[in-house]
């Protein structure tokens, strides 16, 4: 059974709904709590979202944008009115994909940077996702330069009911730009740029990558190996620590993706763990205690909205209809509405 949750602190817009299955809510000290299939959140009054700080790289985006061709560059803050920047970046939607499972999942041995596909399973899981979020709007997608993420962020958007075309972007040289141009304005119209970026990679896992990890907890010991895997800033040998992660991941989520937020595009995001769980603490403010219980699980959309220079967690959207979805905004259904009535 869904429940309609109205609290000060995700905003006086809430249209959201919990469903029991998946989802619960507690609410007290002035605070809500989300527990969400392997994903816990507190959201209080000074934790909910944040004013982005750091809006002087618009100008890089716009250089690193100009160059490609189904690419729509955002407007710099002095290039675009006020009137109308203000009203394109009222609320976008920020939907955040771990990949399905992967081969190496499915073995369980830990995986990196090393760059290993979906198991059908991982495939279904990626269907179900593109199922969850079909009735959100998006206009650009980010990946890791890893096909795991590449593989879900594909099969999740064969499954959205606006069936625009998700193309990746080839910008690695003056070739390679050249040689995937688009003659059309109509068809760029109906395409998804997608951008694949190596900053969004999984952790680098070190002498972990390829080893089982029961097998390294039995040699290791099993508080050793958590420390880990799930500490803020203790690397795994001659890996990566979730911070030095975030060094790559958070800079990039701030220089390249929250501009195109402030510009009023919704965006996806399909990475990993780790990489995810950085950009996760950074949006949600976690701290480095905080982080250590976060747990994404495969497959599993999470929705945020951006509004007004804020972050709001929404939860995961679980089917796409209505009954299920509780985490629309006024905005996400009239979107929804609109594909209701041009699309059948
Ligand atoms: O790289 C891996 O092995 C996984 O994708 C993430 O592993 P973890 O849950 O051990 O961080």
């Amino acid at each position: 059974m869904a429940a309609l949750v109205s609290h000060p602190n995700i905003g006086t817009q809430s249209y959201g709904y919990l469903t029991s299955s998946s989802l619960h809510h507690e609410v007290g000290d002035n605070s809500l709590r989300f527990i969400s299939r392997g994903l816990k959140i507190k959201i209080g009054p000074s934790r909910r979202g944040y004013i982005c700080s750091d809006h002087r790289n618009f100008d890089r985006v716009q250089a690193s944008a100009s160059q490609t061709s189904v690419f729509e560059p955002v407007s710099t803050p002095l290039q675009s009115n006020t009137s109308n920047s203000q009203k394109k970046s009222n609320e976008v939607a920020l939907i955040l994909i771990r990949h399905g499972e992967s081969l190496w999942n499915e073995k369980n041995l830990f995986t990196g940077c090393v760059d290993v596909p979906l198991t059908k399973k991982g495939v279904e899981e990626a269907i179900e996702a593109g199922k969850r979020i079909s009735n959100i709007p998006v206009d650009m997608i980010y990946t890791s330069a890893l096909i795991r993420a590449q593989m879900t962020a594909m099969l999740a958007m064969t499954q959205h009911r606006r069936r625009k075309v998700p193309i990746i972007i080839h910008n690695e040289s003056e070739q390679a730009r050249a040689w995937s141009e688009v003659f059309s304005e109509d068809t760029k119209k109906q395409s998804i740029p997608v951008i694949a970026a190596w900053q969004l990679n999984e952790r680098m896992y070190g002498e972990l990558q390829g080893l089982n990890k029961q097998e390294t907890a039995d040699r290791y010991g099993k508080e050793k190996v958590h420390e880990w895997r799930r500490s803020y800033d203790i690397p795994p040998p001659n890996g990566e620590s979730l911070e030095m992660c975030a060094e790559r991941a958070v800079a990039y989520f701030k220089d390249q993706i929250e501009p195109q937020l402030l510009s009023g595009k919704n965006v996806m995001i399909a990475a990993h763990g780790n990489s995810l769980r950085s950009i996760i603490m950074h949006l949600d403010e976690l701290t480095s205690q905080e982080v250590i219980s976060l747990e994404l699980s495969t497959g599993i959309p999470m929705l945020y909205i951006f509004k007004e220079g804020k972050f709001i967690r929404r939860g995961s959207p679980v089917a796409p209809t209505e009954a299920g979805v509780y985490a629309y905004t006024r905005r996400l259904a009239l979107y929804r509405q609109k594909l209701d009535e041009t699309l059948h």
